[in-house]
């Protein structure tokens, strides 16, 4: 069919949906705002669908294609949006929901003219593909029709025509849903089973924060009786990073999922006053420049606490906690009468086993309160039974006020309290010393976050929260004993856990390898998947990181362009003649000129960015200043940190100071570096005084 045709049939396909849309929503009538019980419950129904299809009159649909199911001559074709509808007068299905099993035909099929199948509740279903069609409507508007696969035609390389014209756009502050143009490898992550631990390593702009939130609403979509919004949670590294991606889900149509970071969830869940030391923190130890920072092979308490031998040896810890809670002494409100230390050991140790140490404690106490009143109910005299009851009370408070506190944070300042009996050799000095100075101050670091809250699901149990599903990004920033705690709030385990360790700068306390994760699931439980492609950067700008990839030591291999070619990358030495500031903001200026909607000047260190902030300001250029606990993302011009830019992405990224002192040949500096350079979609400049980084190829610091 000619271009032209392929238009006005969409056209008037368009035209027909609109058509009924209207005549849906026209249908639906007034609210209801009455008290009677089931007419609400009709409203609330009404009212989902009215939203439904609001939403979808401004684009219905994004695809179309033509099945021909085995044993039928003519192809059905099916037109897939982000919602679904039927035909009222029929019922029929007039627009599929992409989440549905059919639609799965549309983002599996990469052309060819042999048969395919798709995974229905009813069994396999096979057929042909005749066409593939992508649709493109803004505002009710057709936009563009484009062919991607037509029987019979040439199809000549099959180019995701679609996709690049997607990729090439400029981008704003919120991170976009990619439903129209979902590829292959990142459709077979958001249809994996759901009782599985998902573990993917995707090179950088590989799409997976933006599959990992796909998947979500296709699980929902899929299981709703078993995978409830409010029973799955996504950690991310930050507040800023959740603002950032905070659109997606609600534009896939999803509300209600806890987006958070792990410290905040810890700190919620511990409900206790937990103070943390307040020194320079993370990026003030480990993001300092090279010669300034930690070796990097010490044993670094993040790595160290984030252990499963930490775990293990703590549930030790736990254990004589608990074996030695009880004190061994009866307990004897008056002389000759006395509640024997075996019967009390009996209901503790025995009869309350099953629960977690603060039930157990709670239950016994509650216990010993009903055991005394029987006692002083059989005292016939009630005066004797007053003087005895106050007298007995008193002394009962004084038994429970022996037994020790059930508290995570008081285990922990206990553990390390210095004169404990339960420390022994397995905690290395170093780490063992700073902690028990904190002890002293009361205070804790991150890296006891997670296991104070291990501590705490092993003395008070879940505190009724379970997941259904949960999702956690950059997961090689995470520990083991992270995700294995994570799993203890789960019947099963069903996670999604997407990272990449060219980026894993934050290695000092996260995973090395994922193997560190395998571990902890059964061989059946876990599933390891990689994206090579990477969707993000023009070609120039992913061949160039992969050099910096190279030196990571990770032994990945190159992350591989969708072929969009852009402009080369620059690396320009700054010469005694023009300041740094002018020719930054030179390029900014330039940039804003060319349509970049998102530039970002990052920087090395924190300190190097409010340099460059201050420096950008005075020459009048408008930015914002990204700073370690910021809340929102603003977009337009940005002044970051490398490690704060993690998981960002800018229409142009200009590194300011790409000299050999800040970026130095080490593993660690060329993950910070890879990070960087792989925030650009279309632009990507380096500016350096002195030597430039080792960490990129010669011919490429003369371009
Ligand atoms: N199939 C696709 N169609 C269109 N755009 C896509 C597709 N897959 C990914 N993208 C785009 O690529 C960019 C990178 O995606 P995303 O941030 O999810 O990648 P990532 O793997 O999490 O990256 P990083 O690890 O570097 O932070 C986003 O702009 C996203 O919209």
């Amino acid at each position: 069919m000619e271009r032209q045709d392929a238009y006005l049939e969409e056209q008037a396909r368009l035209d027909e949906t609109l058509e009924e849309i209207e005549r849906q929503l026209e249908r639906i009538g007034p609210r209801y705002y009455g008290d009677v019980y089931i007419e609400q419950v009709l409203d609330a129904k009404r009212e989902e669908m009215r939203s439904r299809l609001t939403l979808m009159r401004n684009e219905p649909y994004f695809g179309r294609i033509d099945f021909r199911e085995k044993g039928r001559t003519e192809p059905t074709p099916l037109y897939i949006g982000k919602r679904g509808m039927d035909l009222q007068e029929t019922g029929q299905p007039y627009v599929i929901d992409w989440r549905a099993p059919v639609a799965s035909l549309f983002y599996s099929f990469t052309g060819g003219d042999g048969p395919v199948e798709y995974e229905a509740p009813e069994g396999v279903i096979a057929g042909e593909i005749d066409l593939k069609r992508n649709i493109s409507i803004r505002e009710r508007q057709l936009e563009r029709v484009v062919d991607s696969y037509v029987r019979g035609g040439d199809n000549l390389g099959l180019t995701d025509e679609f996709l690049l014209y997607r990729l090439g756009e400029k981008k704003d502050n919120r991170l976009r849903d990619i439903v129209s143009t979902i590829q292959a490898e990142q459709d077979a992550i958001i249809r994996a089973p759901k009782n599985r631990a998902l573990i993917i390593q995707g090179a950088a702009g590989s799409g997976k924060t933006t599959v990992a939130l796909h998947r979500l609403a296709y699980l929902l979509y899929q299981y709703p009786e078993q995978i409830r919004a409010d029973r799955m949670i996504i950690f991310a590294p930050n507040a800023m990073f959740l603002d950032y991606i905070s659109g997606v889900l609600p534009e896939l149509g999803v509300g209600d999922v806890r987006q958070t970071t792990f410290s905040d969830w810890a700190l919620e869940l511990l409900g206790e006053d937990v103070k943390l030391a307040g020194d320079d923190g993370e990026s003030g130890t480990w993001f300092r420049l090279a010669d300034e920072r930690p070796a990097a092979d010490s044993v670094t308490p993040g790595r160290f606490k984030g252990s499963i031998g930490y775990m293990r040896w703590l549930d030790e810890k736990l254990e004589a906690y608990e074996r030695d809670f009880l004190p061994d002494i009866p307990f004897v409100p008056w002389s000759g009468c006395v509640l024997p230390a075996a019967v009390i050991r009996e209901w503790f140790e025995v009869e309350y086993r099953h629960y977690p140490l603060a039930a157990r404690k709670e239950r016994l106490v509650g216990r010993m309160k009903r055991w005394l009143d029987m006692q002083l109910a059989e005292i016939g005299d009630p005066k004797i039974r007053k003087e005895r009851s106050k007298a007995a009370k008193a002394k009962l408070r004084a038994y429970i006020g022996k037994l020790p506190p059930v508290s995570a944070l008081q285990f922990h300042f206990r553990l390390y309290g210095g004169k404990s009996e339960l420390m022994d050799g397995f905690v290395p000095e170093a780490i063992r010393k700073q902690t028990q100075k904190d002890a002293a101050k009361r205070v804790v670091r991150q890296e006891d976050l997670a296991p104070l809250v291990w501590i705490h699901r092993a003395l008070h149990g879940t505190d009724g929260q379970t997941f259904d599903h949960v999702v956690v990004d950059e997961a090689q920033d995470v520990s083991p004993l992270q995700i294995a705690l994570l799993r203890s709030y789960m019947k099963e385990p069903s996670f999604t856990l997407l990272g990449d360790m060219a980026q894993g700068i934050h290695a000092y306390r996260g995973l090395h390898r994922w193997e560190e994760l395998f571990e902890l699931f059964e061989e059946a439980q876990r599933l390891y998947h990689e994206l090579k492609l990477s969707y993000r950067s023009t070609l120039e700008i992913i061949e160039f990181a992969n050099r910096v990839l190279t030196h990571t030591g990770t032994g990945l291999s190159p992350a591989q362009p969708v072929f969009r070619s852009g402009d080369p990358v620059e690396v320009v030495r700054l010469d005694g003649g023009e300041s740094r500031t002018s020719r930054i903001s030179g390029i900014i200026r330039q940039h804003l000129a060319e349509g970049m909607r998102t530039i970002a000047v990052i920087g090395r260190t924190e300190a190097d960015c409010r340099e460059i902030y201050a420096e950008l300001s005075e020459a009048g250029i408008e930015a914002s200043l990204i700073v370690e606990g910021q809340r929102a993302y603003q977009g337009g011009v940005s002044v970051a940190p490398v490690s704060l830019s993690k998981g960002l992405e800018f229409d142009a990224v200009l590194l300011p100071d790409a000299d050999s002192r800040r970026y130095t040949a080490s593993p660690e500096d060329a993950k910070l570096l890879y990070v960087a350079c792989t925030r650009a979609l279309h632009r990507l400049t380096l500016l350096y005084d002195g030597e430039v980084t080792p960490l990129i190829s010669a011919d490429e610091s003369d371009a």
